[in-house]
């Protein structure tokens, strides 16, 4: 058996953002290196205001890095035209956000397909009956938003960031409208997504049951990463969490 090289699905080099000048000047990621590799599911947590959804945006290619490189694949993000942006965000990114954004007088598959509809793109028909069957979405496709739980326009919204089989997705806080056991759902579809399609999902938490299912947990602290977990467990990922928490001791 021969093992192909993984590729990077996304890496970040040196990457530094800084809002503001003078004394409103805030330096919300400095110098951050981090790869995400295909078919892994990576979490991305830390204290509220550390980079977490800066760091998402600028490799989602939704904010400009201020210095540093971002590559999505073999496509350096820095520099890229504003309709070559669109484009790639387009063709090889899926999203999925905490409100799910979908269009309220389309029926759950026409939200599902919209992206690749937009683009003129031809619906891979056995991939979406595969991602609609993963997301358990079969009976409700002809259901309005109005119409499903906030649990199932969840499942709508993911269905919708995978159908065009996108090299990344990128969720920020997917869970953070849901209850606990329609978040449980959630989490274990974009787990499915990663260990049954190959996909690669990147998301942000606060929650450390919600980074139980990834593969792998960075941190973030005053917009660095401090540590990183494989294999994490909520039990885990809340022992790290306290140490970052822990008083700094000066003796
Ligand atoms: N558009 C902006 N203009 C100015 N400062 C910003 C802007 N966006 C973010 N910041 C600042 O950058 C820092 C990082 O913010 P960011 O939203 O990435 O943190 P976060 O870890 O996602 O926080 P939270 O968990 O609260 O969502 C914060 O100090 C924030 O105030």
């Amino acid at each position: 058996m021969t093992l192909t090289p993984l590729r990077a699905a996304a890496t970040a080099t040196g990457l530094s953002k800084v809002y503001g000048s003078g004394e409103t000047r805030v330096v919300a990621l400095e110098e951050v290196s981090v790869t995400f590799r295909p078919g892994e599911f990576t979490a991305i947590m830390g204290p509220s205001g550390s980079g977490k959804s800066t760091l998402m945006h600028c490799m989602a290619g939704l904010d400009y890095a201020t210095s540093g490189s971002v590559r999505i694949g073999d496509t350096e993000l820095v520099g890229l035209a504003d309709r070559a942006l669109t484009r790639l965000r387009r063709d090889q990114l899926g999203f999925v956000f905490q409100s799910f954004n979908l269009l309220p007088t389309l029926t759950a598959l026409e939200n599902i397909t919209l992206p690749m509809d937009i683009a003129g793109r031809k619906v891979d028909q056995a991939w979406l009956e595969r991602v609609v069957a993963t997301v358990g979405l079969s009976g409700r496709l002809s259901h309005r938003p109005r119409e499903l739980s906030g649990g199932q326009q969840q499942r709508v919204a993911c269905a919708r960031a995978l159908a065009g089989r996108p090299a990344i997705v990128f969720a920020d806080e997917p869970t953070g409208n849901l209850d606990s056991r329609a978040g449980a759902e959630i989490l274990g579809f974009l787990q499915n997504s990663v260990r049954e399609l190959g996909q690669t999902v990147v998301m942000v938490t606060h929650d450390p049951v919600a980074a139980g299912y990834a593969d792998r947990v960075i941190f973030l602290a005053d917009g660095r990463i401090v540590d990183e977990l494989s294999l994490p467990t909520p039990g885990t990922v809340l022992d790290r969490m306290r140490r970052f928490d822990a008083p700094v001791r000066t003796s």
